[in-house]
């Protein structure tokens, strides 16, 4: 046997003397890196480690393509891990999360304004970065996200070139949704990068709708995941500077939206303004992949994009009024309303009038005591000397800015009314749709006098309105009135593009006013220069509806053509009128009867209209036969007629109106075959021609606007503008049969008055048991002007 080398009997030797201590400090070797390893760098989710920047990284080539197409631009990079404070593992960068999720991440804090954000002070905007996100399942999507990407850079290259690049728009980056992390982009805002503080991100998105499970499905839920957790901010992208969907659909075989037409862009809109605390940039559009899809496309990535451009000057979307950013969803937003209309300070229920939702601001009951002039100085006292009718300091301002009212130079208003924003919504126009073919959104209601000489008791504007007899004030110049009220116009709309629900093709129509109704409150015929102020709408091709009180014969005398006359017609005799209009006038009767004449001798230069406004238990019994005596004095070639308004006002308490006083639509039908019978008994050739049930009115029409057994209501409104012009050119008069229309078939009596396109939607009745008599919710009562 061999014996061992000397080395080898040492190790053995030392071995069997330390082998104890050994084994316990290699143990003890193996067990801190064993703990280190586990416990110190646990490995990263590839979620929140492998995100890049922008890149669409599943068709690199393509992305290549555009990169090398579009100039040197400074894009800004989207840091990497920038959210790795707030991280929802979901086991990979794409598809569907599996399991519970686990959140780590910082506690929200609360900033000044109640909302919460992050614990930084956000920099002032210097520049927006788009950012497309797109899901495609057939790839027409993505088709036509690419075409936006090519849109919006060019855009950008082009604003980079006039304003320079210290601020501005950026050229977009785009994502497919499919293959990003859902956490990166929508958990929390992209932070920032630190070269360049002053950026903010606006999520363009660009969604098809399948009735099967796809990607969006995965999309929505996230969404909703987010928004529900608790242990989340219920707003965490509210860093973005805004937001928008675009929705792609099939209308051949969902021709509506009810029957499915762009659910899921709507889904997701919907979500977006609850994770970004509502800071829809520019309404949802919508195009059907069968027509016209790529125009529709184009008329909301320009609206977007001068929205953009509206950030960067304004610095934000702006808060705190509906439709800048911080409206209430559609719903809500509806209760809201209603409840606001229906409920007084001293509890009391009341109703107000729908056209005065406010845009801003609450109504309150204690509004100042109506300013009445007649009893300071006389009419054509010098301008030099003249008070402004509403001074900016004055409380009468203050009130009806409030109120919603834009008021314009010291004397002139502009406001929103109601039926605008329906109509935006695609939720129906007024009644003047259904008659006259007036689509609200492109009617602008305004006044160039708020003062009125009457103070009527279901007006419910009265209280914060001037009243006089006489004009007595500064006169502002018709150009100064007439900029003014479009500019109140058209802001008041872009206020609304935030709302939910408008339609983006009807806020680009929208931004052309086609319609002026001038008898938002106050008389407009007061004003000393208002054929001037009508030329300027004509000149505009805006159509013209004056209403007038019948106070102003000589002003009536002298005024020019109107595409359409009213004149109020509030109870059919002296006793009557005296009660509903308190008249400023001692002689307002006579007033009356002189507007009446005029009125007869207008008819065949143009449409005249009778207003009646029926008051139950003031200006309805026993008083047909006064009615159809004053119809066969004026003989006008339309008849409105529609129940009032309660709107709870003390002025009208005080006179005795209650909601007692407001008629059911069945008692207006009873009326209106009454006065219908009446005036033929007397051989005048009128018929009930049309209806708009939802807001309680009907229109009784002279026969000279039925041609072959068919009524024709509506304006052909192209066709006045010609004979206008022609006129104006060379004198050549022209009648109201020359610009009449045909009457759609569901506005005609008996069909309702609905237009079949909008959406009709009801009321909400929060109360189950008003106190006081409501309106059928089939037949609210929705005052239009
Ligand atoms: C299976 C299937 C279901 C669809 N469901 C709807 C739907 O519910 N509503 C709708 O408006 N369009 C629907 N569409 C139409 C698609 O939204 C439309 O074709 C869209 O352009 C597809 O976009 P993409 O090619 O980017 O995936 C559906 C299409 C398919 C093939
Ligand atoms: S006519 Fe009057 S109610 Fe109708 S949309 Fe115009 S302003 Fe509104």
């Amino acid at each position: 046997m061999a014996e061992s080398p000397p080395v080898a009997t040492g190790l053995v030797a030392v071995w069997h003397a330390y082998r104890l201590p050994l084994l316990i400090v290699l143990s003890a070797l193996y067990f801190t890196i064993w703990a280190y390893r586990t416990f110190s760098s646990r490995p990263k989710t590839q979620a929140s480690a492998s995100v890049p920047s922008s890149p669409r990284s599943h068709s690199p080539e393509k992305q290549d393509k555009l990169e090398a197409t579009s100039e040197k631009q400074p894009t800004i990079a989207i840091p990497a891990k920038q959210n790795a404070n707030l991280t929802r593992t979901t086991g990979g960068t794409t598809k569907l999360p599996a399991g519970p999720k686990r959140v780590q991440g910082k506690k929200p804090v609360k900033t000044i304004d109640g909302r919460r954000g992050s614990s930084e002070e956000p920099q002032p905007i210097t520049h927006i970065q788009p950012i497309i996100f797109f899901a495609s399942v057939t790839t027409t999507t993505e088709h036509y996200a690419n075409i936006l990407l090519e849109d919006m850079r060019a855009v950008a290259q082009e604003k980079a070139k006039s304003e320079g690049r210290d601020q501005g728009l950026l050229p977009p980056q785009i994502h497919d949704i499919s293959y990003i992390d859902l956490d990166e982009y929508f958990l929390s805002a992209p932070k920032p990068p630190p070269t360049s503080p002053g950026t903010r991100y606006v999520y363009c998105i660009l969604a098809p709708t399948y009735n099967i499970d796809t990607v969006i499905n995965t999309f929505l839920a996230h969404l909703d995941e987010t928004h529900n957790d608790f242990r989340i901010d219920t707003a965490p992208l509210s860093q973005l500077a805004g937001y928008s969907v675009f929705g792609f659909g099939d209308k051949s075989e969902w021709p509506t939206e009810e029957e499915g037409f762009c659910t899921q862009a709507k889904e997701i809109d919907r979500w977006m303004s609850k994770l970004t605390g509502r800071k829809r940039a520019f309404p949802l559009g919508m195009a059907d992949v069968q027509s016209g899809t790529e125009e529709a496309l184009k008329e909301w990535s320009t609206g977007l994009v001068e929205t953009l451009s509206e950030i960067l000057e304004a610095g934000g979307l702006g808060e705190g009024v509906q439709g800048s950013g911080d409206a209430a969803e559609s719903d809500e937003e509806d209760a809201d309303d209603e409840d606001a209309s229906n409920k007084r300070k001293d509890g009391s229920q009341t109703m107000v009038d729908l056209e005065d939702i406010k845009m801003n601001g609450n109504s309150d009951s204690s509004a100042p005591l109506p300013i009445d002039f007649t009893t300071v100085g006389k009419a054509g006292s010098s301008e030099d000397n003249a008070k402004e009718m509403v001074p900016k300091t004055s409380p009468t301002y203050k009130s009806l800015t409030k109120q919603g009212y834009t008021i314009v130079g010291s004397h002139s208003g502009v406001k929103i009314c109601r039926w605008t924003k329906s109509a935006l919504r695609g939720r129906g126009s007024c009644y003047k749709y259904s008659f006259y073919g007036i689509r609200s959104h492109l009617c602008m209601e305004a006044t160039p006098s708020l003062s009125c000489s009457n103070k009527c008791i279901f007006c419910w504007r009265h209280g914060t309105n001037p009243v006089g007899t006489t004009w007595r004030w500064k006169v502002d110049s018709p150009e100064l009135i007439f900029q003014g009220v479009k500019e109140g116009h058209y802001k008041k709309i872009k206020l609304l593009k935030a709302v939910p629900g408008v339609r983006a093709e009807r806020y680009a129509e929208a931004m052309r006013i086609r319609h002026c109704a001038l008898s938002l409150v106050g008389e407009p015929i007061f004003y000393p220069h208002i054929n001037r102020f009508l030329d300027m709408l004509h000149a505009e091709r805006m159509s013209s509806f004056l209403v007038c009180n019948a106070q102003h014969p000589d002003q009536l005398e002298a005024l020019k053509r109107v595409t359409q006359l009213y004149v109020s017609i509030d109870a059919s005799n002296r006793e009557s009128l005296r009660k509903i209009d308190r008249p400023l006038h001692r002689d307002f009767w006579e007033r009356f009867q002189r507007c009446l004449d005029i009125l007869r001798e207008k008819r065949h230069v143009q449409r005249t209209v009778f207003r009646l406004t029926l008051v139950k238990g003031f200006n309805v019994d026993d008083e047909v036969i006064g009615y159809a005596n004053l119809v066969e004095k004026a003989l006008p070639c339309l008849i409105e007629i529609k129940g009032v308004t309660y709107c709870g006002t003390t002025t009208s308490a005080g006179a005795g109106l209650t909601m007692q006083n407001v008629p059911f639509y069945e008692e207006i039908v009873t009326f209106v075959k009454a006065l219908d019978k009446e005036l033929q008994s007397r051989g005048l050739d009128y018929g009930i021609a049309a209806e708009h049930a939802h807001s309680c009115c009907v229109l009784l029409a002279s026969s000279r606007f039925n041609v072959n057994g068919k009524w024709h209501t509506r304006i052909n409104y192209e066709r006045f503008f010609e004979l206008l012009e022609r006129e104006n050119a060379d004198g050549t008069t022209f009648t109201p049969e020359d610009y009449m229309l045909e009457t759609e078939e569901w506005a005609l009596w008996g069909n309702g008055g609905f237009n079949p396109e909008d959406e009709r939607v009801y009321r909400r009745r929060k109360n189950k048991n008003p106190p006081i008599e409501a309106p059928p919710a089939e037949t609210p009562q929705e005052v239009t002007s």
